[in-house]
């Protein structure tokens, strides 16, 4: 492991965070925080997400969100009935036709959430831990030069999975954690670069471009390191994380989201949005080609100001 990487392991890593919500309240001043959860179609899930969460609103959380990326469900009914605010994508920056992505819902989001620190926990996590947000805010609000916490965890591949699955990151471990280390091997001790539980600075969201569909979060953990570089990052160990997984083709769209992400932060482009996957027929294989979002949104501040 590169050697900044590995000092930035020894020195930004927690392995078995203790802060209390005492701790937090007492170090959170009068810094404000909110919770956000983008939620595609996550009516069977989201309604447990924001109630792992809710006990702290009004104390150590001050706004819960789930911000609805166009879900044709009953996302918005269970997650009201649990507690949460529901922010639709078209409701803020109006001005602006909503696109379709998980990033096009959190970069909304800051035009939603008042807090000076924001967490991102994703909609369709099952069993979610009530020490997500908590474990997450931790370094944020102890340490002033963090600007982004991740989580880590194990990560069973299915729900079902015994207590010592580790399948699931599939992305993280064939696509970001190779390409990270080659391109960026300072960010190598990062344990869960896509993760979707994470923790941030308002001041740094709000500088920040954000890709409009998967690559979001790997589009963040560079643009991190490069504005704060290794000592602006954190990362938390949470326990396990289990969450509703794709299959292969649609974690193929997503990889290709994340792929031009890493290219356009290396100083590249891809020639083609149009991406190819093959679905069998009967006993033939045929070509299935669909154009993948790849837009990016400027920093929100340059949009609807600081
Ligand atoms: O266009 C999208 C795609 C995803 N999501 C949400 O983003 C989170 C993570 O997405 P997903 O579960 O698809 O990713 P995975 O965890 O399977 O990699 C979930 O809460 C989704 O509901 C969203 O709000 N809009
Ligand atoms: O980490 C990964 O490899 C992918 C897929 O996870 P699984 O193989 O379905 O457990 O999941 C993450 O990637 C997305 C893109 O960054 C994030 O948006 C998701 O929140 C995260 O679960």
């Amino acid at each position: 492991m590169h050697a900044d990487a590995l000092v930035w392991f020894d020195r930004k890593t927690w392995q078995h965070p203790s802060w209390t919500v005492d701790d937090l309240l007492a170090l959170k001043g009068s810094r404000t925080i909110s919770v956000v959860l983008p939620a595609l179609n996550e009516e069977k899930t989201v309604g447990d997400v924001v109630r792992s969460i809710a006990p702290l609103h009004g104390t150590l959380v001050d706004e819960l969100i789930v911000m609805d990326s166009g879900s044709t469900d009953a996302t918005t009914r269970e997650a009201t009935r649990a507690g949460a605010q529901v922010v639709g994508r078209g409701d803020v920056v109006t001005h602006l036709a909503p696109l379709p992505g998980k990033g096009e819902v959190l970069w909304r989001s800051l035009a939603a959430a008042t807090g000076d620190l924001v967490v991102f926990i994703d909609s369709d996590l099952v069993e979610p831990s009530p020490e997500l947000v908590p474990g997450l805010l931790g370094p944020l609000l102890e340490h002033r030069e963090v600007q982004l916490v991740k989580a880590f965890y194990r990560r069973p591949l299915r729900i079902s999975d015994s207590d010592t699955g580790h399948g699931g990151g599939r992305v993280t471990e064939l696509l970001a954690r190779p390409a990270l280390g080659a391109l960026w091997p300072e960010l190598a001790g990062v344990v869960q670069p896509l993760g979707g539980e994470y923790a941030a600075t308002r001041s740094f969201l709000e500088k920040a471009a954000f890709p409009v569909g998967y690559g979001v979060e790997i589009g963040l953990l560079i643009d991190a390191f490069r504005s704060y570089g290794l000592d602006g990052i954190a990362q938390v160990n949470l326990g396990v994380r289990k969450h509703r997984n794709r299959d292969l083709s649609e974690l193929g769209r997503m990889s290709r989201q994340i792929l031009e992400t890493i290219l356009e932060k290396a100083g590249t482009r891809s020639q083609s949005g149009s991406f190819t996957q093959f679905v069998q027929v009967a006993e033939e294989w045929v070509p299935n080609t669909v154009d993948v979002e790849l837009a990016v949104r400027p920093p929100i501040r340059e949009v609807i100001g600081a």
